[in-house]
């Protein structure tokens, strides 16, 4: 390692900071092998219009940070699994419900045409 690579590495820039804040959900750390554009808000939401709609219903009003990133990545379909990580209470069984439930009810739309 040369003295640059070095520096670098102690160079704060360098260092992974433990995700500290009062609310963990602020926070999300995102591994993908592809791009994800994050949904900033409902509107930007790409699920179909009843899911969205049940969600309002259920009382989500804000998009969660870990569900910013989680929705349009589990939308890209097959082979986008996820693995979510968070604090209890987070939004985490929201972050994957919904998307999974958009593919299989368009499907189903589709097949039975209702
Ligand atoms: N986007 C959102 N906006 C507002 N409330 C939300 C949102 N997502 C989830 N919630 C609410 O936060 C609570 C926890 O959500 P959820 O069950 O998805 O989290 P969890 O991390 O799986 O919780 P648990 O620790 O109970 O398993 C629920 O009451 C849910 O309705």
């Amino acid at each position: 390692m040369s003295e640059s690579e070095k520096n670098n590495v102690l160079n704060i820039n360098y260092i992974i900071q433990p995700l500290i804040g009062p609310n963990c959900s602020e926070y999300a750390v995102a591994h993908a092998n592809v791009t994800v554009t994050p949904f900033r808000t409902f509107a930007e939401v790409s699920m179909l219009p009843d899911i969205v709609q049940s969600m309002r219903k259920l009382g989500l009003n804000r998009v969660q940070r870990l569900q910013s990133y989680a929705w349009p990545h589990i939308l890209n379909g097959s082979g986008h699994g996820v693995l979510i990580v968070s604090a209890p209470r987070s939004g985490r069984k929201m972050g994957y419900v919904p998307p999974m439930a958009h593919p299989g009810r368009e499907s189903k739309r589709e097949r039975y045409g209702g």
